[in-house]
């Protein structure tokens, strides 16, 4: 079979059909001729037999008689058959007795021993003539086989004919069937090589069977449809993937296997900024930012050797020398079979993105007015800090800074000349400290400094004082010449503290005993500090008992007319008998109270007390009857909503009018909140309780407001008055604030008033009122009753002297 592999269909068809026919003929017909043949034989034979039985019967009785005549004449019949070449009759003793001969060359033997017979060519019988079941002689007939040859060579002549009429015929059939079978095939194979050679898979089989090969040009044509469909398909997916490509806001490359780009698409170019006939890999690696490109080398041989997936973000240099902040995605793209094809990648130009997280970690970690780290990265770096200390052994400082009087400015001035001033000190700082510290600002006015590699403590003076010089020039600002000072709290790490939030606390102590100490100045913290925040702790938990335990008692300090030295009333002052601890003076427990917010009940008792004391001291004629009680108010106080309720409530219990009550409110309590405390002042001034500024000249008040503050009394604080006569700045200060109260309405009041040089300078100035322990310092209500009686005495006494 092997020859025919490269042999046309139609010579296979014609070959395999001749064979087919060729042998099924040739087999049937050697199968016939071997019938015949032995059929024929056969028939022979039994005639043989027949004819042989009958001359042998026949010639039993001449054969006893030995008639050889008739025994001849016997053998005569054998003449009517042309096949029979001789016959034989041999008596008993085999001796031969009458013979027939039909061939030139065969004759009877004279005795049946001497027979010779011939196998090839005739067939022979032998058979025994019986008398009386006794042998008496044999037949033997011979018989040729000519005629049988000459039948079976006639069947051979035959049968070739028909072989040869069959094989014509059976080429004739097969040059049909070929025709038949083969025509649609090589239609079918044109149509094929018309598809393959125009790509035009719309072109169909033309069907002219209903059999297996019109089967087949179905299945063929269904073929090419389903090619048609998935090549449609893939069409419109190959032009939906190039216009999505094209709108794609996402670069998109193809790499080859050999790492070749194959292909990008325009966001690609326009992401990089290269000309479109710019498709090299080498030149892309060439643009990536230099502090990327290890990473990125690292992962995209781990895309190329394990075909690792990459997801970077990176940075390109563009043509210009920008960079763009990119999303790199880039993934290996295998066929069905998982064979490697190329790559796919993704740049996504995330610049924007990129700067907007940087700005939200800046709005996250910086203070967006100053740009300095704000509290959380304060924080953050704090800790960072006091780590490395712990393993360095190196000393580190916490500087906490609070601008004083910023509220002031900010309020006088704006909000946007506040912003200003901020900004400035944040630069100044920033400028005054090395590279490696941290400048932060915490919050409102607060601003806090780490030094590193601090190795002596001399080298946090010299910066604390550096800062201070720093700050001290005028900073300028809506034309006008603003000097700024700080209060500065230091701390050291490990020395103080190695804990982030007690160095925190530690500074803001330090700061507040720095702002204690006059401002501008900066405070390392102590142990003293410390302890103070423990004794406050104590008090605080302590005052709670002294509210229920009544142990705050009231002193008076009287105030005396400047004119003619008599009591124009009493201040009253508050102190706590500590049934240990002894007598506990205001300034100890007051700022606790206000910080806790039990100066409320402590100030509400104090109120009524006062009045009610006062009042009955005027109904008793120890005091004037225009006498005035004098009540501190707290900040807190004077910011409850229920003051002056509460005030008008006072009134009505102690029955004191109300001209004879004056409340008290520090500068800086109203410097707060302007507008509210002008609101709260009215209120309590149609009660008809007037008001008194208190320790006037510490708190920066502008004179624009203290005009519209509806204020009675005006009380000079002791600092000024302390150092009369010695600092005439505190002389011209004091004459300026007393002639400015004078024309704005307000009566004076000097405090501290120790010294008769001082009584006279106030004198001098007509200030209207003093108080201090040149007059008396602050009495118990029995010391206060004989106060009164030896100034009465007095009195009496001059006036007796200038009658
Ligand atoms: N909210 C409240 N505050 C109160 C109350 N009672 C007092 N205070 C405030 O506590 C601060 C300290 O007061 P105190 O220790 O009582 O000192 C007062 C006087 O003793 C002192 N003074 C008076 N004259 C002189 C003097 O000649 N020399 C001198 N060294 N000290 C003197 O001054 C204090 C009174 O000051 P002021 O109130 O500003 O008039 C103090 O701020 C009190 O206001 C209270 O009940 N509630």
């Amino acid at each position: 079979m092997q020859p025919l592999r490269h042999q046309s269909l139609r010579r296979k068809l014609i070959l395999i059909s001749l064979i087919t026919t060729g042998l099924t003929l040739l087999l049937s017909n050697l199968a016939f001729m071997s019938l015949e043949y032995y059929l024929t034989r056969q028939d022979n034979q039994n005639k043989l037999a027949v004819l042989g039985q009958v001359i042998a019967n026949r010639a039993t009785a001449a054969l006893t008689f030995s008639d050889t005549q008739v025994l001849q004449n016997n053998l005569g019949t054998l003449k009517a058959d042309p096949n029979v070449v001789r016959g034989c009759i041999f008596d008993a003793e085999q001796r031969l007795l009458a013979r027939y001969e039909n061939h030139p060359s065969l004759h009877c033997p004279m005795n049946l021993q001497a027979l010779q017979v011939s196998r090839d060519q005739f067939f022979s019988q032998l058979f025994p003539i019986y008398l009386d079941q006794q042998p008496i002689g044999t037949l033997y007939i011979e018989s040729s086989r000519g005629a049988l040859l000459e039948r079976f060579n006639q069947f051979v002549m035959f049968s070739v004919i028909i072989l040869a009429i069959t094989v014509v015929l059976a080429i004739l059939l097969a040059n049909k069937l070929q025709e038949m079978v083969l025509r649609p095939m090589r239609e079918l194979s044109n149509t094929l090589a018309n598809i393959v050679k125009n790509k035009d898979y719309s072109i169909r089989a033309q069907k002219e069977n209903a059999d297996e090969l019109g089967d087949l040009v179905d299945l063929f044509n269904g073929l090419l449809r389903t090619i048609e469909a998935e090549n449609q398909s893939l069409k419109t997916s190959e032009e939906r993937f190039r216009k999505l490509t094209a709108l794609s806001p996402v670069g998109i490359f193809q790499i080859d296997p050999n790492q070749q780009l194959t292909y990008v698409n325009q966001r690609w170019h326009d992401i990089h900024m290269v000309p479109e006939n710019d498709l090299s890999l080498q030149s892309w690696f060439d643009r990536i930012h230099p502090k990327d490109l290890p990473q990125l080398q690292k992962r995209w041989n781990r895309l190329m050797c394990d075909q690792e997936s990459i997801a970077q973000e990176l940075r390109l240099t563009r043509r210009d020398g920008s960079h763009t902040w990119v999303h790199l995605l880039a993934s290996p793209l295998h066929n069905s079979n998982g064979d490697l094809l190329g790559f796919l990648g993704a740049v996504s130009d995330i610049s924007e993105l990129k700067a907007a997280q940087i700005q939200m970690e800046n709005l996250a970690f910086y203070d967006p007015l100053t740009g300095l780290a704000n509290r959380r990265l304060f924080k953050n770096r704090l800790e960072k800090s006091v780590k490395s200390v712990l393993r360095s052994g190196n000393s580190m400082a916490l500087m906490f800074l609070d601008m004083d009087q910023f509220k002031r400015i900010n309020d006088t001035l704006g909000h946007d000349a506040g912003d200003v001033l901020l900004k400035e000190v944040a630069a100044r700082l920033t400028a005054t400290v090395r590279e490696n510290d941290t400048v932060s600002r915490i919050g409102g006015d607060e601003f806090t400094i780490l030094l590193t590699d601090i190795h002596h403590t001399s080298d946090v003076l010299v910066v604390a004082e550096k800062i201070l010089q720093a700050l001290a020039r005028p900073i300028r600002i809506k034309g006008q010449d603003i000097i700024t000072t700080v209060s500065i709290g230091i701390t050291l790490t490990p020395e103080d503290s190695t804990d982030a939030n007690t160095l925190m606390k530690n500074a803001d102590l330090a700061m507040y005993r720095a702002k204690e100490m006059g401002r501008n100045n900066f405070q390392f913290f102590s142990e003293d500090m410390n302890h103070n925040i423990l004794e406050h702790l104590a008090i605080e938990k302590e005052i709670k008992e002294a509210i229920s335990r009544q142990q705050f008692t009231l002193l008076f300090q009287p105030k005396v007319s400047l004119m003619d030295y008599s009591v124009t009333g009493v201040e009253t002052l508050i102190r706590w008998e500590h049934p240990e601890k002894g007598i506990i003076t205001p300034s100890r427990f007051i700022p606790v109270a206000e910080e806790t917010g039990q100066i409320l009940e402590i100030g509400a008792w104090v109120l009524e007390q006062s009045c009610r004391q006062v009042s009955s001291l005027i109904r008793d004629g120890i005091l004037p009857a225009t006498a005035k009680v004098a009540v501190n108010l707290s900040a807190k106080q004077f910011t409850d909503p229920k003051l002056v309720e509460q005030i008008s409530n006072v009134l009505s219990v102690s029955a004191i009018p109300p001209a004879c009550l004056e409340l008290e409110i520090t500068e800086s309590t109203l410097m707060d909140d302007v507008e509210g405390a002008i609101a709260t002042m009215q209120q309590i001034k149609k009660t008809g309780v007037s008001i008194a500024i208190d320790d006037f000249g510490t708190g920066y008040s502008s004179l624009a407001y203290i005009k519209r503050f509806p204020i009675d009394v005006l009380k000079v604080d002791r600092s000024f008055v302390m150092d009369i006569p010695d600092d005439s700045n505190d002389m011209a200060i004091t004459a300026a604030v007393i002639a400015m109260a004078h024309k704005l309405s307000m009566d004076v009041v000097a405090e501290g008033v120790e010294t008769q040089a001082q009584l006279d300078f106030l004198r001098n100035n007509h200030c209207d009122e003093g108080q201090g322990y040149l007059f008396s310092r602050p009495l118990s209500l029995g010391q206060l009753h004989q106060f009164m009686q030896e100034t009465r005495q007095r009195h009496r006494q001059e006036n007796s002297y200038s009658a």
